[in-house]
């Protein structure tokens, strides 16, 4: 039977003691269900600060939705999860410290590109050097251009640039090769990798391109049939 979290303190960043606080995630018989599917089945996961994980599975496996109950968008049927050291049903607290990058980007179609990389770094209390990150991932041309006249590969530039700019701890990315060219492909493998490398980021990959996700996130977990499994 999986181990319960109960017992970990709550506010792990105020306790340097704690030894929670070296996981980033933890998740214990976690299950969920949406409408009539049971997506997860009792998942257990463990994840260190700093670590990279790949997470894989066939279309329709689930990986979007557990990037998205890590990102506290839903809360667990059953079972029980901490992130950054607390309890998921704590979203105020989880949302402080993560950045979900969803496979569509999830940017805001009628801003401009900068207004897009300001409005984010507004709504995290962060500032940041908008010019220069729109000059890596080479859309300075398009700086002042609204994100619906973007294209797709674009988008995903801009929300590349977004992730990177926010740095947040746990940053949670669905699909970042999608609709890249190599070079896009290339800037993924950059400035995610940066940001783990140089900002202790956690990364949480879901990708169908393992071999360039592992380049990222060396650590491979497997979803199917709704339960988790190391590679
Ligand atoms: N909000 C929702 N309500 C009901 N069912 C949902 C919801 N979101 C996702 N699902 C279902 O959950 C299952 C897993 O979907 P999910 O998008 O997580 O898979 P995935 O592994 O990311 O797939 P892909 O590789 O195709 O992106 C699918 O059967 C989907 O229809």
């Amino acid at each position: 039977m999986a181990q319960g979290l109960t017992g970990t303190r709550e506010a792990v960043r105020d306790t340097p003691e704690n030894p929670a606080q070296q996981y980033a995630l933890q998740l214990r018989d976690v299950w969920l269900r949406l409408g009539r599917e049971v997506i997860l089945r009792g998942v257990d996961l463990d994840v260190m600060v700093g670590e990279g994980v790949t997470l894989l599975g066939e279309n329709g496996a689930g990986k979007t939705t557990l990037l998205r109950l890590l990102a506290t968008v839903f809360g667990p049927t059953r079972g029980e999860g901490r992130v950054m050291g607390f309890d998921m049903k704590d979203t105020r607290s989880v949302r402080d410290f993560i950045h979900l990058m969803p496979v569509d980007g999830a940017l805001y179609p009628d801003l401009t590109c900068v207004e897009n990389l300001e409005f984010a770094l507004q709504m995290h209390g962060q500032t940041g050097d908008i010019s220069a990150v729109l000059e890596r991932v080479n859309l300075t041309h398009a700086a002042g251009r609204r994100v619906r006249y973007l294209s797709a590969g674009m988008r995903k530039r801009l929300a590349l640039a977004r992730a990177f700019l926010l740095a947040r701890p746990l940053t949670l990315v669905d699909e970042p090769f999608a609709n890249l060219d190599d070079a896009g492909r290339k800037l993924v493998l950059e400035l995610l990798g940066e940001l783990r490398a140089e900002k202790q980021v956690t990364l949480i990959v879901a990708a169908h391109e393992p071999e360039l996700a592992k380049r990222l996130a060396p650590r491979t977990l497997r979803l199917g049939a709704g339960k988790l499994v190391e590679e």
